[in-house]
């Protein structure tokens, strides 16, 4: 039996399945500083180029996830994932993908995130520098599937250094408001029926924090 990690006054904001892991939500810091703007210039366009190649091939109209509030709102947070003495018994965050529309994360040196592939798991090395650029379920949810979040999870940190991370979450701003979201209307066609319903943010935070955050659950509870 491994003892849970020492307690942290650090609490999340989200219900994620923290296991031997510490997390935050920090403090938004200045468009200037966030992960995606850390980079250097090189690769902040090369960035912006795979964002707007991504955005096009779901055929919508430039600025449409702006207008629809996708990208007035971000959440910050950072993940400390203490060294573990016993990283086969636990995990350090257990397989989830993110509710926002996209996550740009950064990592440390230390290894431990991985990928769904299949029905296995693809070790994400850590490369100095280097972004992800998660999938999150709404952006699944409002392409109809043609997009496909990610599944991911964080390995109990073998190693002596703690591993660090930082995730910018881009999502709706629109918690309580009745603004209806589901799949764009010009995604949609006979032959390319919608696949979820209608919902609101309020909704959509609801069903995020009964059903926690595990393996696709707000993809699965909105399908029709
Ligand atoms: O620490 C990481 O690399 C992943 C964190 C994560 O998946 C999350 O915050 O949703
Ligand atoms: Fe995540």
């Amino acid at each position: 039996m491994v003892a849970a990690p020492p307690p942290s006054p650090l609490v999340g904001v989200a219900p994620l399945p923290l296991d031997w892991a510490r997390s935050t939500n920090l403090p938004r810091p200045p468009i200037a500083t966030t992960a995606a703007n850390a980079c250097p210039p090189l690769h902040q366009r090369r960035l912006q180029r795979g964002c707007r190649g991504r955005w096009s091939r779901v055929r919508v109209e430039r600025g449409k996830f702006k207008e629809l509030g996708f990208s007035d709102s971000r959440l910050f947070m950072g993940h400390c994932y203490p060294f573990c003495p016993q990283p086969d018994l636990t995990i350090g965050i257990r397989s989830h993908s993110d509710y926002a529309l996209m996550a740009v994360l950064l990592q440390n040196q230390v290894p431990g995130l991985q990928i769904k592939h299949g029905d296995g798991w693809v070790d994400v090395k850590p490369l100095r520098g280097g972004l992800i650029i998660n999938i999150g379920d709404s952006l699944q949810i409002i392409s109809n599937d043609e997009y496909k979040s990610v599944e991911h999870r964080v390995l109990a940190n073998s190693s002596k250094e703690p591993r660090i991370s930082t995730v910018e979450f881009f999502h709706a701003d629109n918690r309580n408001g009745s603004a209806c979201y589901g799949p764009l209307l010009e995604l949609l066609s006979p032959e390319k029926p919608a696949i979820y319903r209608n919902f609101t943010m309020k909704e959509f935070l609801e069903i995020f924090y009964t059903k926690g955050v595990h393996s696709k659950s707000l993809v699965k509870e909105l399908k029709l």
